[in-house]
């Protein structure tokens, strides 16, 4: 359907996407581009049009979030009119032209404005090119533009970080020229904008059109500027493909003797060359959509309760506990914190407050938000207290019956509409859950540590868990700005789970002569940001050591037949190497150097080893990457065919945002499937599990067998096999 097009006085008002509700965004797709030229040339060729304004549409909150990324393919082709074709008809426009933003203005969407001769916004509005984040640049003329208005300093800082870009400091960059006062509608302050414009000149008007411009400041420093960006970004080969191109983009706008068309140019062959040709940019894009595949409700599930209620309690007073508190007070949840230990208490309310003051130092939140957020908490040792909230974390140290206790205590305290939710990572959680008369309102929301930080939170369904119960997690799970994602339950969940095989073949690596060190860096090359022993000595050594010692298979209890390396046990055993909080792990740890959190070789581990092994074989990087990675993601196809989580994008994002995996490589599913290729995934597994039968891990997943056998991908297995279901 075509835009509407209101008048206003003699302004005239294009609101992009007008009509086409699907577009939630008014992404700039064919059909938005083809009803907006379309508008644009009927107003321009209207002699009773004064001057034009263009505006988001009635239906969604954004003025745009630039192009639409579903279009994007690797021939680079695009339907026309092209986003060029109508950002060079609205810059031809010899009438004021007035970009009236509200929202967000993002990528082509800020490039469609800053096509514009003139630009405001409402003054909540944020702007931004966030291309690179895509693995591409911006195409449609924003690395051009955007110095031209501003500066090179600022276009470099704002798009190889991709950062939004608040009204305020926009304006004070020359980005806008007008911020609409706080009650006027931003679309009034543009019409007005765009009338008093038309009494410009039309010099003056021709002179707004950026392509006439020069760039701003002194430029002599600007190749200086644009090599110390690059020398600070990451390596093009180490996610940094596109941050390299926009610099390059950048660099052509200030070049001398090149005229502006020449620079677009440039901009365009960057662009095209990243989109044909880059992986990282494929693999960002599909972490782009999965992580709303992930984070979604599945199709025909209840809507959330409407208003979410925003009482919650959190038990436990530990860091956990107390991190997660302050997840909740930030979002201006009203948080009763519980502890039965008083000491404990005082102590997860230090642990809050220098959480919430963290975020004014780090220009996070104002004082006056910290402390408003702050007075919301009601500290208590009682769990009676809870008697009125809506949601209950409990967060509690691991003990089964300690929390069967609690769960039994909250079921007569509080309303039959609460929601309880444990925060174990070991637990069952059906056995948790089971014990209230309602257990449909029982589910796992296993925050990861430090909770104020990380922002993956797996929430586990158990066999009780009521769809409703899912709907309203999920939503509170937004709320707060963590990226929710639904599981199933199982020994681990998704994530350590996954961890368990990964980290116990690193071990294997290191009994048959590989470095410590040697299998890190092989994974951190990879783009990991650590590998598996420096994550071991973050979560503990000794974490993993009890929970083999409660199997029974440590100190020689393993089964016969069981594979089973006691080198991790030992590390605990035998030299007291717990990890970083005793400042000596599979590393050596100086609580002078980075806070006593920087991993440096440790000689007494090399000769420890070399007791144990004697020299051992010498492994490739590539085997070190094959040997500890393909068991995890054998495990992933194991965790799909189970059930255990319903696509393999909630994987991607799970690894993407709570185990450092490098965005540009997708997540470990997607690694497997389009890089690696699963065929190789399945031979080397079962060559390995030929070798080394006797671990689980190596036993090849069924779903991995029939999907190489069919030639198919876990993608396309997952879009099969969702379209009848509920759940996960
Ligand atoms: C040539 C040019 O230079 C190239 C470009 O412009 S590339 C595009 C640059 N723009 C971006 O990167 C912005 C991407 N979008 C966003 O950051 C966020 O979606 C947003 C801030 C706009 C809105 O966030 P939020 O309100 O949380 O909604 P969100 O769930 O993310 O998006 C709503 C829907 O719009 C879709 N969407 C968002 N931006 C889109 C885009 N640019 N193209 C296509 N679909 C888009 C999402 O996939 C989602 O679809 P779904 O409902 O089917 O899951």
């Amino acid at each position: 359907m075509l835009g509407t097009a209101r008048r206003f006085m003699s302004t005239r008002v294009l609101k992009i996407a007008q009509g086409i509700e699907k577009n939630r965004v008014n992404s700039l797709g064919y059909e938005t581009r083809k009803n907006l030229l379309n508008e644009i040339n009927a107003a321009n060729a209207d002699p009773s049009v004064k001057a034009i304004v263009i505006a988001g549409s009635d239906h969604s909150s954004a003025f745009s979030a630039g192009a639409d990324i579903t279009e994007f393919n690797a021939s680079g082709e695009f339907q026309r009119p092209s986003l060029h074709d109508l950002i060079e008809t609205l810059e031809a426009v010899e009438k004021p032209t007035v970009a009236a933003i509200k929202g967000v203005a993002l990528g082509g969407g800020l490039e469609l404005a800053l096509a514009c001769k003139y630009r405001v916004a409402d003054p909540r509005a944020r702007v931004g090119l966030p291309e690179v984040h895509l693995g591409i640049i911006p195409g449609a003329g924003g690395t051009q533009r955007l110095p031209r208005v501003s500066s090179v300093k600022f276009a470099l800082d704002t798009i190889t970080s991709g950062r939004m870009i608040k009204a305020k400091e926009a304006l004070d960059n020359n980005v806008l020229d007008g911020v609409a006062p706080d009650g006027q509608s931003v679309e009034d302050f543009a019409s007005s904008f765009a009338l008093s414009a038309a009494d410009n000149s039309p010099q003056d008007l021709a002179d707004r059109n950026l392509s006439t411009r020069t760039v701003s400041g002194d430029a002599s420093g600007n190749d200086a500027m644009c090599d110390a960006a690059k020398e600070k970004l990451p390596q093009p080969h180490m996610g940094g493909e596109a941050v390299h191109g926009a610099v390059d983009a950048i660099k052509a706008s200030y070049e001398p003797g090149k005229s502006f068309e020449e620079c677009i140019e440039t901009e365009m062959s960057i662009f095209m060359d990243l989109l044909a040709n880059s992986a990282q940019g494929r693999a960002r894009r599909h972490a782009f959509f999965a992580e709303r595949v992930a984070t979604g409700l599945a199709r025909g599930a209840p809507k959330p309760s409407s208003p979410l209620p925003n009482k919650v309690g959190v038990i436990g007073a530990g860091t956990m506990g107390a991190g997660i508190a302050t997840c909740f007070l930030r979002a201006g949840y009203d948080v009763t914190l519980v502890d039965v230990n008083a000491e404990g208490l005082v102590r997860g309310e230090k642990i809050v407050k220098a959480n919430l003051s963290q975020d004014v130092k780090r220009g996070r939140a104002t004082q006056e938000r910290a402390d408003k957020n702050l007075s919301m908490m009601t500290p208590s040792t009682t769990l009676t207290s809870l008697s009125g909230v809506d949601l209950v974390v409990e967060a509690v140290f691991e003990n089964m019956d300690l929390k069967k206790k609690i769960f039994k205590e909250l079921d007569g305290i509080v309303g039959e509409h609460t929601i309880l939710c444990t925060n174990t990572s070991t637990l069952d959680i059906d056995e948790i859950g089971g014990v209230v008369k309602d257990s449909s309102r029982t589910m796992g929301m296993h925050f990861f540590s430090p909770a104020n930080v990380m922002k993956l939170v797996e929430n586990v369904q158990s066999k009780h868990t009521s769809d409703q119960t899912i709907s309203d997690v999920t939503a509170h799970t937004k709320k707060i700005g963590k990226i929710g994602v639904l599981v199933g339950n199982c020994d681990g969940f998704v994530g350590n789970r996954m961890v368990a095989p990964y980290t116990g073949e690193a071990a294997f690596c290191v009994e048959e002569g590989a470095g410590v060190g040697d299998v890190d860096a092989a994974i951190v090359d990879l783009g990991c940001a650590i590998g598996p022993f420096t994550m071991g000595d973050i979560a503990g050594n000794d974490i993993g050591y009890l929970i083999r010692q409660e199997k029974g298979w440590a100190d020689g209890g393993a089964p016969a037949g069981l594979r089973y390396t006691d080198i991790p046990d030992n590390i605990v055993k035998d030299l007291g190497r717990i990890g970083q909080k005793a400042g000596k792990g599979w590393y050596d740890y100086d609580p002078e150097i980075g806070k006593g959190r920087v991993p440096m070789h440790s000689e007494e581990v090399e000769k420890w080893l070399e007791a144990q092994r004697g020299e051992g074989v010498l492994f490739e990087d590539k085997d070190l990457v094959e040997r500890s990675l393909f068991p995890l993601v054998n495990e992933g196809f194991k965790i799909l065919e189970e059930g255990i989580c319903a696509r393999p994008e909630h994987i991607d994002i799970i690894y993407i945002y709570g185990y450092g995996w490098p965005v540009w490589r997708g997540g470990p599913m997607y690694w497997a499937d389009k890089e690696v290729g699963l065929e190789h995934v399945l031979k080397t597994t079962e060559r390995y599990y030929e070798k080394y039968g006797g671990s689980d891990w190596w036993q090849p997943s069924q779903l991995l067998v029939d999907l190489v056998k069919e030639g198919k991908s876990v993608y396309k297995w997952a879009d099969d096999k969702s379209k009848n279901q509920s759940k996960l």
